[in-house]
């Protein structure tokens, strides 16, 4: 076991969908998944292991922010050998083609966390980037299903209520939402060379105050799903 993870070598998956919260990671599991292992339930922070056609995956509660996905990453890599982490979260929408349940591909990560300052010094401003094979993988898969998606910069932030934030230069500079841990993903999955991807649905639009309830918001959820699971199984 790890400090957060209840699990031995062997009951995860290479690969792993990391939601923050951990209901949805049960829905996962119980929606998608075959002969289905629940290996953890510290903290709640439920994480699964079951078969998605026939492969292997896992489904890991990152919990929310980026201290916590952080945790959460490092012991899935360090200690139990995790090759590719898919963050399937919600978002909040930026930018003005940006509507409540799109379904949205991270290319990249910008970040007000101190998590690059602190990683590279004064001056270094590391881009986290996606996973290009995971990031393409997923594309093709979200196409192959006719779920549309958009593909771009967002915004990792440390803090859900942020009313300090210049939102519009950050649209003008095309960043289509916001959400709080892809950025520490994607760089710690830089540092350890494994691969990482965030695929997010748009749960309400910071902007325009959209939103939706969470039955309507259950289809696109699953539609985010379905991408996540087929790009970890993508050979
Ligand atoms: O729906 P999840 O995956 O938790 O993601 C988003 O929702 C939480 C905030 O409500 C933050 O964790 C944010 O990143
Ligand atoms: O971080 C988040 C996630 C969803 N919606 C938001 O407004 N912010």
């Amino acid at each position: 076991m790890s400090t957060h993870i209840d699990a031995q070598k062997g009951d995860i998956a290479d690969a792993v969908l990391m939601p923050g919260d951990p209901l949805r990671a049960k829905h996962i599991a119980e929606t998608f998944l075959d002969h289905v292992v629940r290996y953890n339930t510290v903290r709640n922070a439920f994480g699964y292991t079951g078969d998605y056609k026939g492969q292997r995956v896992s489904v890991q509660a990152s919990g929310m922010g980026i201290p916590s996905i952080s945790i959460y990453a490092n012991e899935l890599i360090q200690f139990f050998g995790a090759k590719k982490l898919i963050r399937v979260g919600t978002c909040g929408g930026m930018g003005k083609n940006i509507h409540v349940r799109d379904v949205v591909i991270a290319q990249a990560a910008s970040t007000d966390s101190s998590i690059i300052n602190n990683t590279f010094g004064n001056g270094m401003y590391f881009a986290p980037t996606a996973d290009f094979s995971l990031l393409l993988a997923a594309y093709q898969a979200a196409k192959k299903q006719s779920i549309p998606v958009k593909v771009g910069n967002i915004l990792s932030e440390d803090r859900f209520y942020n009313d300090e934030i210049d939102r519009k230069k950050l649209i003008d500079y095309g960043i289509l939402g916001a959400e709080m841990e892809a950025a520490a993903l994607y760089m710690l999955a830089a540092k350890f060379d494994v691969q990482a991807l965030a695929v997010l649905t748009i749960s309400n639009h910071i902007m325009t105050g959209e939103s939706t309830s969470a039955q309507e918001r259950e289809q696109s959820f699953n539609d985010m799903i379905k991408v996540a699971l087929e790009t970890a199984i993508a050979k």
